[in-house]
C-alpha cells in the first residue's frame, strides 16, 4: 500500500525579489514496509521535501503539486489541525543535528516523558501515570540500544555524546508508534562505528516494527546497506527513481552514474590511489538555475535538446528524466 505519494511537487520561494523554483516537479512514493533512500548532493532540496511533507515550510512559500497525499488524503488541502494530527501520530521526523533539535533547558527524562501521548499512559492517579511514563521511557530507550537509561535521562543533551543524542531522538520519534519515520541525514558527521549502530537500528526497526523509512542522505555506502528503493534528486528535480539494485546496476541518468562513481566502494575496479571520477562544476545556486534539465551545464551527455525539461519515463519499476539516458537505445529500450 502506498503511504506517501508525491507527484510533481514544485516549491517557489522568493530570492532577491524574484520567485525561484527550489523544487521543480519532484516526485516520490513511499510504500508500506519499505526503506526508501532520498539521495542528492548538498543543496539538492532533500530537506525541503522533508519540510514540505511535515508542513514545516514558511507560509509565504508557494507549494503546488499534481498529487501530495498521505494514505490517499490530500495533504495540501487539509487543515493545519488535520496535518498536525498526522505528524503527531503517523509520521515522525528525525533531524540531522540531534543536539540542536533537543531542548537545551530540559533533561532528556523531562523531554521524553512529556512527549508520551496520554492514551499510552496507564493509571488513574498522578503517581501511577508518572510511573507509567517512566516505564515507557526506559523501555523506548532500551529498544534503541541505550543501555544506561537512568544516566541518559538524568542529563541534558549537550552533556551527552552525539550518538546517544541521536538514539534518543529516534526513541522520541517512536513514542507515538508512527507508521513512517523520516530520517533527515541522521548520520551526518558521525564516525563509522556510531554510524553503523544507527543504521542497524533503522534496519531493525524496519524489520521488527514494520516501520516504513524515508532515509535522506548523500552517504551512498550507508544507503546501500539498507535501502530497498531510491529516489535521486538533483537541484530540486527528481532525476531517477526505482529499486535500489536496479538503479545501482544500471543508472539511466548521468547524474546518478556520477553520484555512484564518486563513492569508491561503488567502483570495485578502481585502482588504489587512482583519481575518483567526478562531475565538473558545482550545483548552481537558486539565483542561477539553468533552464530545462538542471544538470545540463555539468552533464557529459548534454545536447541542445536538454534546454527542454525532460518528461518522466518508466521501464518496469525504474523511472528516469533524461533526453539521453544511459544503457538504453534511441527508442528508450533497455
Ligand atoms: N529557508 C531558506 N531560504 C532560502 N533558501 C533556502 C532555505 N532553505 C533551503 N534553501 C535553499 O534551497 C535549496 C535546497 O536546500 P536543502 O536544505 O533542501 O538541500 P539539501 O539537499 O537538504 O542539502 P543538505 O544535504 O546540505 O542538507 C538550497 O539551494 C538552499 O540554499
Amino acid at each position: 500500500m502506498i503511504l506517501l505519494d508525491i507527484k510533481n511537487l514544485t516549491l517557489e520561494i522568493e530570492s532577491n525579489g524574484v520567485l525561484v523554483k527550489a523544487l521543480d516537479k519532484a516526485s516520490l512514493i513511499l510504500e508500506e514496509g519499505e526503506i526508501r533512500a532520498l539521495v542528492g548532493e548538498s543543496g539538492s532540496g532533500k530537506s525541503l521535501i522533508v519540510k514540505a511533507i511535515s508542513g514545516a515550510l514558511p507560509p509565504q512559500w508557494i507549494v503546488t503539486a499534481d498529487r501530495m497525499t498521505w494514505r490517499g488524503q490530500n495533504l495540501l488541502t487539509m487543515t493545519r489541525a488535520e496535518r498536525r494530527k498526522i505528524m503527531r501520530r503517523d509520521i515522525a521526523v528525525v533531524f540531522q543535528d540531534p543536539v540542536a533539535a533537543l531542548d537545551p533547558s530540559a533533561t532528556l527524562q523531562e523531554q521524553l516523558t512529556e512527549s508520551i501521548p496520554e492514551e499510552f499512559v496507564a493509571g488513574t492517579w498522578f503517581w501511577q501515570k508518572r510511573r507509567s511514563r517512566l516505564d515507557i521511557a526506559h523501555s523506548l530507550l532500551h529498544k534503541v540500544g541505550i543501555k544506561d537509561t537512568e544516566y541518559c535521562m538524568a542529563h541534558y543533551a549537550h552533556e551527552l555524546p552525539v550518538d546517544i543524542c541521536q538514539k534518543f531522538m529516534i526513541a522520541m520519534a517512536l513514542v507515538s508508534q508512527p507508521t513512517v519515520l523520516i530520517a533527515d541525514d541522521p548520520t551526518r558527521g558521525m564516525e563509522t562505528n556510531t554510524k553503523r549502530q544507527i543504521l542497524s537500528l533503522f534496519k531493525n526497526l524496519n524489520k521488527t516494527r514494520d516501520l516504513s523509512i524515508l532515509f535522506v542522505s548523500h552517504d551512498l555506502v550507508a544507503i546501500s546497506s539498507m535501502a530497498d528503493t531510491m529516489t535521486v534528486l538533483y537541484c530540486g528535480q527528481t532525476v531517477e527513481d526505482g529499486p535500489f539494485q536496479s538503479v545501482r546496476k544500471k543508472p539511466f541518468h548521468p547524474y546518478t552514474k556520477a553520484l555512484m562513481d564518486s563513492a569508491p566502494s561503488f567502483s570495485p575496479d578502481l585502482q588504489p590511489k587512482s583519481a575518483l571520477i567526478a562531475l565538473g562544476g558545482t550545483i548552481p545556486t537558486l539565483q542561477h538555475l539553468p533552464i530545462g534539465c538542471r544538470l545540463g551545464p555539468r552533464c557529459p551527455r548534454a545536447q541542445k535538446k536538454c534546454v527542454e525539461t525532460p518528461v518522466s519515463r518508466k521501464i518496469n519499476q525504474h523511472t528516469y528524466r533524461c533526453h539521453f539516458p544511459m544503457h538504453l537505445d534511441d527508442k528508450g529500450i533497455l
